[in-house]
C-alpha cells in the first residue's frame, strides 16, 4: 500500500472521498480494470464494455512530452491526460486542497498519489475513447503503485522522451505559458526530483521490456518520427 499523506496535510479532505478498491466489487471493464463500484452504486456512469489501451509518457520537465502528446493525439486519436494538467485545473478550482496543490508545486515536489490517481480516474471514466496517453504520470513509485491499485491496470507501453538537463532547462525557462514553476529554482528542485523518482520508475519498465526510449533532441518532427512507428505497430497489432 502507497503512503497517505500525514494526518495534518491540507490533502485529507480529498483523500477522504476516495473510492477504496474492493477485490469482491464488479470489474468495470471485462478485462485488467476492476473499477470502483462506489461510482455505480450512486448511479453513475455504466461499465464499459472494453478494457482501455493505457499509455504512460514520462522524461524530466520541458522534454516535450506535451507537444508529442498532441501530435500523438492528432495522429491516432488518443485521449490525452495530462497529470500536471488535471492537477493545475484543480489547483484553481474552488476546492480546499487548490491551495496545498499550489504549494507543492511550486516547489517542484509530487502531489499525493492518491489525488492525482482521482484525477486521472475521473478523467478516464467520463471519456469515451478508449486509448489514453497518460502525460507524466507515473511520477514516481508510489503514484506507480497507486495507480495499479486503484485503477487495477497497466500501461500497455510506456514512452520516455530522454532528453539532456541544459536542453531541458533552455525549454523550461522560455516557455512562456505563466507556470508558477517555469523558473529557475523550481526547476532546479524538479529534476532533482525527476532523477531521484522518476528515473527509478522509468527503469522499472524499461526492465518489464515495455519501455520505448525517445531521444529528446531534434525538431518536434523529427522527434515525432521516433513516436510514429511505435503507434503503428500498436495499431497493427490491434488488427
Ligand atoms: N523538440 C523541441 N525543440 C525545441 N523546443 C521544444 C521541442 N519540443 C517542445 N519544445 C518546447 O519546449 C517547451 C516544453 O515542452 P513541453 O511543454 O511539451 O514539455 P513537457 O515535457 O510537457 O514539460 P513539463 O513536464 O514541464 O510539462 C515548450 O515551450 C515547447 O514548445
Ligand atoms: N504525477 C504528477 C504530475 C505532476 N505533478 C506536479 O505537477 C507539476 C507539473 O507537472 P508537469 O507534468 O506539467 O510538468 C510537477 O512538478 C509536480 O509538482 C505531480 O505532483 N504528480
Ligand atoms: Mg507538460
Amino acid at each position: 500500500m502507497w503512503r497517505r499523506a500525514a494526518k495534518s496535510s491540507s490533502f485529507l479532505p480529498l483523500l477522504l472521498q476516495l473510492p477504496k478498491h474492493d477485490a469482491s466489487l464488479p470489474q468495470r471493464f471485462t478485462t485488467g480494470f476492476p473499477f470502483h463500484a462506489p461510482f455505480q452504486e450512486k448511479g453513475g456512469i455504466s461499465p464499459k464494455q472494453v478494457a482501455p489501451l493505457i499509455t504512460f509518457v514520462l522524461g524530466g520537465p520541458g522534454s516535450g512530452k506535451g507537444t508529442q502528446c498532441a501530435k500523438i493525439v492528432e495522429t491516432f486519436g488518443f485521449k490525452h491526460l495530462s497529470a500536471g494538467d488535471l492537477l493545475r485545473r484543480e489547483m484553481i478550482s474552488d476546492s480546499e486542497y487548490g491551495s496545498s496543490i499550489l504549494n507543492t508545486i511550486s516547489e517542484g515536489k509530487i502531489v499525493p498519489s492518491e489525488v492525482t490517481v482521482k484525477l486521472i480516474l475521473r478523467e478516464m471514466e467520463a471519456s469515451d475513447n478508449q486509448k489514453f496517453l497518460i502525460d507524466g504520470f507515473p511520477r514516481s513509485e508510489e503514484n506507480r503503485a497507486a495507480f495499479e491499485q486503484i485503477v487495477g491496470a497497466e500501461p500497455r507501453f510506456v514512452l520516455f522522451f530522454d532528453c539532456p538537463e541544459e536542453e531541458m532547462v533552455k525549454r523550461v525557462l522560455s516557455r512562456n505559458e505563466g507556470r508558477i514553476d517555469d523558473n529557475i529554482d523550481t526547476m532546479r528542485n524538479r529534476l532533482k526530483v525527476f532523477e531521484a523518482l522518476n528515473l527509478p520508475v522509468i527503469d522499472y519498465y524499461s526492465k518489464k521490456g515495455k519501455l520505448y526510449r525517445i531521444n529528446a533532441v531534434g525538431t518536434v518532427d523529427e522527434i515525432f518520427e521516433q513516436v510514429r512507428p511505435v503507434f503503428e505497430a500498436c495499431e497493427q497489432e490491434a488488427k
